[in-house]
């Protein structure tokens, strides 16, 4: 799917839409410390002079008004931190909520492409990353120019050569940056790339240990691993070094405009034009006007880095919604699912589903049967609005169009046991009142012995208080379909989707499992994706999808005894 482009800086600053209060505050704040700062030094600049030339009458006002200076920077200083930090933590919190979102709406594609690991580090580090931006860059480069500018005036006002002498060097200065910003892009955009790559490889790493040890393969994936690592070193290494280039141009110029000032004021003062009790202050001033713009010069250097964090966000914040979530019709009362006539491919492909028209009445156990890739979980995918469906076909739940309802409504009525299930690193209690987080303990245990899980959970030495550990590690995979059928039966959604739920049960798993499935009958509408003759025996009625249409409808046994296909899937299935 396309997605808008990625401005990563202009998206930035689209997030600080409705907060232009508190972001003019930190404008407002840091150049009032910054100016503040060189108040003080133009202050202690004069201090200098008059104890210099000895007119020694002005001292105590010079006094006052420094410590006046001094303490009113001192609480800008503090203005700004707080206002400052307060724009970046609000922004980042909103940053933040607009990447879980784009994720949301990414799934299930794992979101445009980028890898588990990868996504992580934009959720976490690159949105830290743009606390700089939001808390200091913006303040900085105002005050960067404002600054330097009053003091050229202050400059002027004592003679007009010195504020022309400096001035060149201030714009030679503020332009370092500039000169290799394309190359500091590019090296941002390659060093966070790989970046993503190692982290992402590292998180494969920690989940495939076991695979990767029992085929022998640990040693070459660490070499994998070292090798990126370098090259991420690398990288880091080509940027310091721009980066210190850049440093080492703003030094020089920085130390050359003090010389020419310096040269500038001595003529002058030989001419007799200018006071000796300024002079300090001429000195000053000239490291006053550098300061805030050599600030912004090392805060610009990491803007490649900056740039292409941005950018990294902004591809997840703008991914476009896959399904339009406008609807508003009341849930139905009734729970029959019928579709008709439904077409869907993926992007470009051949279409998975091709005119696919089928009713299941409530109450009902259906399962969908078909060869691998032919198109079961796709319809499930559809019924639950990850997509949806071509023009001209409807899916319609108690004879609502699913998408005249909300997601959320939608979701509410569907209870989804999916291929891989996935349990947290929390309690099986936990885990179970996932989607109903008010359910008491007797509801949790009814739910889990409804789904035959009840057993092997009460035979745990902390029963429904173990922990399941990392993705659910310490169960088998039957257990974990169990589970994950106990929490889809407490929420009380009224359709239940047991995709491949008893794949990979062994036989005592599996008669369990019929078990459950039979204390459903007449209380949910089941749809069930099934290969194992066993399960699909369970069903009141086998769908059979082929090359995307039900090419075939009815009870086990009758199909069985049609000789048909459905009969030589089985043929197959059994003789695999
Ligand atoms: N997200 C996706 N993007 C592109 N193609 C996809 C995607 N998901 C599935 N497909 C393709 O759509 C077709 C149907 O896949 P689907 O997963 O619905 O089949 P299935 O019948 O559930 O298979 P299985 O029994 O192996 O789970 C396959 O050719 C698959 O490659």
């Amino acid at each position: 799917m396309k997605q808008r482009g990625h401005g990563g800086i202009t998206g930035l600053l689209r997030m600080m839409r409705g907060r232009y209060r508190l972001l003019a505050m930190a404008v407002i704040s840091g150049v009032l410390a910054q100016g503040g700062t060189l108040a003080c030094m133009a202050i202690s600049g004069w201090i200098v002079g008059i104890a210099v030339s000895g007119e020694t009458a002005l001292l105590p006002r010079a006094c006052c008004w420094l410590v006046v200076l001094v303490l009113f920077t001192a609480a800008v200083r503090w203005w700004q931190a707080w206002v400052s930090h307060d724009l970046a933590f609000a922004l980042i919190e909103k940053l933040q909520m607009a990447i879980f979102d784009g994720l949301e709406r990414s799934a299930p594609d794992s979101a445009s492409g980028q890898r588990l690991g990868d996504l992580a580090t934009v959720a976490t580090a690159d949105a830290e990353l743009m606390e700089r931006f939001y808390a200091h860059t913006l303040a900085d480069y105002v005050g960067a120019i404002v600054v330097p500018l009053a003091a050229l005036i202050a400059l002027w006002q004592l003679d007009p050569l010195l504020a022309c002498v400096l001035l060149p060097f201030l714009l030679l200065v503020a332009t370092v940056p500039a000169w290799l910003a394309r190359r500091a892009a590019l090296q941002g955009q390659q060093m966070m790339h790989e970046q993503g790559h190692l982290n992402a490889d590292t998180a494969e790493f920690i989940h495939g240990q076991r695979e990767l040890a029992a085929l022998g393969q640990s040693a070459a994936f660490m070499q994998r691993l070292l090798k990126r690592s370098r090259r991420v070193g690398s990288m880091q290494q080509r940027y310091g070094s721009r980066s210190g280039l850049e440093f080492a141009v703003v030094d020089a110029l920085s130390a050359g405009a003090l010389l020419a000032l310096i040269a500038a004021a001595s003529t002058l003062l030989h001419a007799g034009s200018l006071s000796p009790l300024w002079l300090p202050l001429v000195l000053v001033l000239g490291v006053g006007a550098l300061l805030p713009i050599v600030d912004v010069t090392q805060t610009a250097s990491q803007l490649g880095e900056l740039r292409a964090g941005a950018a990294r966000i902004m591809r997840i914040v703008d991914y476009p919604a896959r399904v339009k979530d406008s609807g508003s019709a009341p849930s139905p009362e009734r729970h029959d699912l019928a579709f008709s006539a439904v077409w869907f491919g993926y992007a470009a492909q051949r279409p998975v589903l091709q005119g696919l028209s089928a009713t299941i009445q409530p109450g009902e156990i259906v399962a969908l049967a078909g060869r691998s890739g032919a198109g079961k979980s796709t319809l499930v995918h559809l019924l639950l609005r990850f997509y949806d469906v071509d023009d001209g076909g409807a899916i319609t739940l108690g004879g609502t169009d699913i998408r005249s309802m909300s997601l959320t409504a939608l979701r509410q009525l569907i209870s989804w046991v999916p291929q891989e299930v996935y349990l947290f690193n929390g309690t099986v209690a936990d885990n179970i009142r996932l989607g109903r987080p008010d359910a008491s303990t007797q509801q949790i245990e009814e739910a889990a012995k409804m789904a035959q899980a009840h057993g092997f959970i009460s035979a745990l030495a902390d029963g429904y208080d173990s922990d399941c550990g990392d993705r659910g590690s310490r169960f088998s995979g039957g257990q974990r379909q169990r589970i994950a059928i106990a929490r889809a039966l407490l929420t009380g959604a009224p359709v239940l989707i047991l995709d491949e739920a008893s794949a990979s049960l062994d036989n005592e798993n599996e008669q369990a499992f019929h078990r459950a499935l039979s204390q459903l009958r007449e209380k949910r509408t089941v749809l069930l994706i099934a290969h194992r003759p066993a399960t699909l025996r369970q069903a009141d009625r086998i769908l059979l999808l082929e090359n995307g249409v039900i090419a075939e409808n009815g009870t086990h046994d009758a199909l069985l005894a049609s000789g048909g296909k459905y009969a030589a899937l089985i043929k197959k299935v059994a003789a695999d």
